[in-house]
């Protein structure tokens, strides 16, 4: 038996605004941060969770998990893990917390954060990656994990199962293919706004000679540079590569299309965060403008599964960037995943950020594994940063991830990086140091 006995709390940044990694037109400095929780136990084991923020709101959602965890406090693993919709109701549920939400912003990161802790910590006691975790789940297994209260009028508990159900026979042959050929990528370090042309060019070089066939540029601050950006990479890269863009939340509707259509010529993907994250029918409108000729993508600050099924409903979008941590951790994530392959919707998580390529790698391996089974338009972000301080770091070859084969969901930060970039008093954020 496994007792949860305290949690430690930890505010990690690593100031990559110094490199302009990160940068964006709306997120001209980002340092890439970690609101970080460690669930202890009785047992040795450690659940470890954390929530990307970008700097500043770090201390903000770190004072939201302290106001979460000790609610985990003397539960055993056994007792959380048996009822996991009751376990994400006990965090998103308090009468007293929920009025900062509900189900949105600060105290939704900070659940995030706690509850990839607790599904960490039992893929760890299960001895699995989190994907083989869920891999292994039974379709009525699964959907006991997940809260479907404000979805059920687009996806019922019973329809999951179905859909589920069909996907059973195969799972098999998809984890051998997953363990083969791994899973398919993007890159999005290549062109960060606050990058010079030759750093763009370089990385864009590397890229194709590592195997890249697939590129993001951020888009957003200058139609010009946007469109001397645009034909930079497309010389490097090549027309036969796929290029994403990217615009951070910039623009008005009327404004995202006419400025999309300047940059059509250089044959977008995607246009990713046309505009604000909260504007269903705004993504609608932009969407039928610009629909076939690029498609419209979002996700990495919807805030929850609610929004994601307006968002469906309305047709608003031909990509679900789902992150991580921000719609609350892996038990909303499943629930998102569900109704976007209802929609036949493909999901590509956003993975900008520290930690995320790590979380996520097993979110796609879940949504091919089990979920969609499909392939079909999906890829899966990779941002080249800050891998080297995890335990577990993802693996990228040619291209694509690797099929992740340690316990727990691989979020586990190295002990003297969470040391050295605890803000303020770590070593890195000592005066002169950076
Ligand atoms: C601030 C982040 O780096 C953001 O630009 C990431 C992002 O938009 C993405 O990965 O997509
Ligand atoms: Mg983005």
């Amino acid at each position: 038996m496994v007792t949860i006995t305290g949690y430690e709390v930890h505010d990690i940044r690593f100031p990559t605004s110094k490199q302009k990694d990160g940068s964006d037109a709306m997120n001209l400095d980002p340092d890439y941060s970690a609101a970080y929780v460690i669930l202890q136990t009785d047992a040795g084991l450690e659940g470890h969770g954390l929530t990307f923020t970008c700097g500043r709101g770090n201390e903000v959602v770190c004072c939201a998990i302290e106001a979460l965890a000790p609610k985990l406090v003397n539960k055993t693993l056994d007792e959380l893990t048996a009822d996991m919709f009751a376990t994400s109701r006990v965090l998103t549920g308090d009468s007293q917390l929920r009025w900062i939400g509900p189900e949105k912003g600060a105290i939704h990161l900070a659940t995030g954060a706690v509850n990839n802790a607790i599904w960490d910590l039992w893929a760890k006691a299960e001895k699995k990656p989190m994907w083989k975790l869920v891999a292994d789940m039974s379709p009525e297994q699964l959907v006991e994990c997940i809260d479907f209260r404000y979805i059920t009028d687009v996806l019922t508990k019973e329809q999951a199962i179905d859909m589920l159900r069909k996907n059973e026979p195969a799972k098999k042959q998809r984890i051998e293919e997953m363990k083969d050929t791994g899973y398919p990528a993007y890159v999005t370090s290549i062109g960060w706004l606050g990058y010079s042309d030759e750093k763009v060019k370089q990385r864009c070089a590397d890229a194709v000679a590592q195997g890249w066939t697939h590129f993001k540029q951020k888009v957003g601050g200058n139609l010009e540079q946007d469109i001397h950006r645009a034909r930079l990479i497309r010389e490097v890269v090549g027309y036969d590569a796929k290029l994403m863009m990217d615009a951070n939340q910039v623009w008005d509707v009327p404004q995202a299309i006419e400025w999309m259509e300047k940059l059509l010529e250089f044959k977008p993907l995607w246009i990713e965060e046309p505009t604000s994250p909260d504007d269903i029918l705004g993504h609608a409108a932009i969407r039928k403008a610009l629909y076939p000729r690029t498609g419209v993508a979002t996700g990495e600050m919807i805030q929850n599964r609610i929004l994601f099924k307006q968002l469906f409903q309305a047709k608003a979008i031909d990509f679900c960037q789902v992150d991580a941590c921000r719609v609350g951790g892996m038990s909303e994530v499943l629930a998102i995943l569900l109704m976007a392959a209802k929609f036949g919707v493909p999901v590509c998580p956003h993975s900008g950020g520290v930690g995320l390529c790590e979380y996520t790698q097993h979110i796609s391996f879940i949504d091919y594994i089990v979920v969609s089974a499909s392939l079909e338009n999906n890829l899966l972000e990779y941002a080249d940063h800050l891998h080297e301080h995890f335990e577990d770091p993802c693996v990228v070859r040619k291209g694509r991830y690797m099929l992740p084969s340690a316990p727990g969901y691989s979020i586990t930060m190295k002990r003297e990086s969470i040391e050295a970039f605890e803000f303020p008093k770590g070593k890195m954020h000592q005066q002169n140091v950076h």
